[in-house]
């Protein structure tokens, strides 16, 4: 244990300050034999027995959190230290709010988790003279640090910084963790003992996992797996991977697309903004929530060089035992965190449904008329606000009270497109429906117009082909049931069977959106025929 603080602490003051937390967290011990087991179970080739260097580099890392498993699989869960105050509430709602917190170094709360980087893979993603400069003396410490060399291809391709960066970090990524010149290293030793040595995304479906996707997922998938192809012949090429097999090179593409950080750091030399790609140990044993808890940073100033997760700010506190969450993207939905992560979350607000071409014409219209009806609207209470402000009755023709039955029918209708559209992400369009219908909520509300019609046919045939079962998939999850995971007692389970849990938890997401069309169109159909 030693000789590896020796080797890879970048810095005598975090070195001090994190020895001081690790000891106060008592729970880290606890959770080490989950890293073992965990990793024993996903992979029969990892090591069995976490060494020594590995349990002090998860009680310096793991501040207030330890490793556990929970509803989505392995991930880290808070406790906090005795008589610590929790996070303070003040719920941020809006999305693009909170991943610009994110990208801003948070102000100093405790923080869950703090890593060197320098046990990571920092890779400079800034292209031209100034990205070059900063990769070299991150490269020359990180070298130093790990008591290493690299080849001298791998170092060529990691200064190219007008290359992809996840080819350049899954190169580095291979051959830190499976390089014998880097074995012992915090990363190698981490890569062996804790990550699994099997995909968690669908780069490497075998076909008949591949035919259980959703259609529209294939091609995204066949591009992701294009760009990966077109990188992997790239590195051969470089000799930047010389040594390793095809297998080697997909999974490190795989850990590094679906385990890596993307962050803006300062660079330290000239005070400019600079987006960097990490690989950070410990840090990528956070799950995902569209509605995350914690937020994540990093800090390249040489006194620093570290990775923190704090928990986020502004929002509802974490209690002991909850699960530490990030936000691995704004606006992922079910399909890009299938195909990239390998998982889908019940409830994601960013999941849609897409408008088949005839709902979209008679949306189409119906947005039309919700403008019309619109500017009538605010045309109306114009004159209402000019008749009051000089004294006069408001006699506007077309004042509310004075609305035909017709004309307020239609109103509803704008109300329940607001929510067809919201449902199919056209936001402008459903706020614009909204505003014609006068907020009202959808629910009091029935629905009127020629598309109504259409509107049931096509909402009915979508429930019905999502409920439709396809092939011999388990039965779709309750609402509340857990999310399809790889918790460590689970992992040896064939990769086909997470999948269609998956794919299960997709497909009753989006029967849920189409449900609730036809709910709303039920509805419009019972009090149409009660007029
Ligand atoms: C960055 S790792 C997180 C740690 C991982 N759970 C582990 O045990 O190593 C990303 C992987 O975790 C899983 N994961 C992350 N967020 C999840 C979620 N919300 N639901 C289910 N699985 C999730 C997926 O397998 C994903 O590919």
């Amino acid at each position: 244990m030693q000789a590896y603080r020796r080797a890879s602490l970048p810095r005598a003051s975090i070195h001090r300050r994190n020895v001081a937390c690790c000891y106060q967290n008592a729970n880290a011990r606890r959770a080490l034999p989950i890293v073992a087991s965990a990793a024993a179970a996903s992979s029969a080739s990892t090591a069995a027995t976490p060494t020594a260097a590995l349990e002090g580099a998860l009680k310096q890392c793991l501040l207030q959190t330890r490793i556990d498993s929970g509803e989505r699989g392995r991930g880290l869960f808070y406790e906090p230290a005795p008589g610590a105050e929790p996070a303070v509430a003040d719920p941020i709602k809006d999305e693009e709010a909170m991943m610009s917190q994110q990208r801003a170094m948070p102000p100093a709360l405790p923080p869950l988790l703090r890593v060197p980087l320098m046990w990571g893979l920092p890779l400079v993603c800034a292209p031209g003279q100034e990205g070059v400069e900063l990769q070299e003396e991150l490269l020359d410490e990180w070298q130093e640090l790990n008591k290493v060399q690299l080849p001298q291809a791998l170092v060529r391709l990691l200064l190219a910084t007008e290359r992809p960066p996840a080819a350049r970090l899954s190169a580095w990524f291979l051959w830190a963790t499976r390089s014998p010149a880097a074995a012992g290293s915090p990363l190698a030793e981490f890569a062996a003992h804790v990550l699994p040595r099997d995909s968690a995304s669908c780069l490497r479906l075998i076909p008949t996992e591949e035919a259980r996707l959703p259609p529209d997922a294939m091609p995204t998938l066949s591009n992701m797996r294009k760009q990966v192809s077109a990188a992997v012949e790239e590195l051969q090429a470089a000799g930047a991977v010389d040594g390793f097999s095809l297998d080697d090179l997909w999974w490190a593409f795989d850990m590094v697309i679906s385990r890596s950080f993307s962050v803006s750091v300062t660079d330290p030399n000239t005070g400019n903004p600079t987006p960097l790609a990490a690989y950070v140990p410990w840090a990528c044993l956070i799950n995902h929530s569209p509605n995350p808890n914690a937020v994540f940073a990093a800090d390249l100033s040489p006194d620093r060089r570290e990775f923190v997760v704090v928990p986020r700010l502004r929002y509802t506190p974490i209690e002991s035992g909850f699960e530490v969450c990030i936000s691995y993207g704004g606006g992922l939905d079910g399909r890009s965190t299938l195909l990239k992560y390998g998982f889908v979350s019940t409830g994601n607000v960013n999941d849609r449904l897409d408008l088949p071409p005839g709902m979209a014409e008679a949306a189409a219209r119906l947005k039309q008329q919700a403008m019309i009806s619109a500017a009538e609207a605010i045309s109306e209470r114009r004159a209402t606000a000019a008749a009051e402000a000089s004294g006069g009755a408001v006699t506007s023709p077309s004042s509310s009270a004075n609305l035909t039955a017709a004309e307020k029918e239609r109103n509803l209708v704008y109300c329940a497109l607001a929510s067809v559209l919201e449902a199919a992400g056209d936001w402008q369009a459903a706020r614009d429906a909204e505003e014609a219908a006068g907020q009202a909520p959808p629910a009091t509300k029935g629905f009127s117009g020629g598309p109504a019609p259409a509107l049931i046919k096509w909402a009915k045939a979508q429930a019905e082909a999502y409920a439709a079962p396809t092939g011999p998939a388990p039965p779709p999850p309750a609402p509340d049931a857990p999310l399809p995971c790889r918790p460590p007692a689970e992992a040896e389970a064939p990769a086909g069977e997470d999948l269609s849990a998956a794919i299960n938890v997709l497909r009753s997401e989006r029967r849920r959106i189409a449900l609730a069309i036809v709910d709303l169109v039920e509805e419009y159909r019972k009090q149409n025929t009660a007029a």
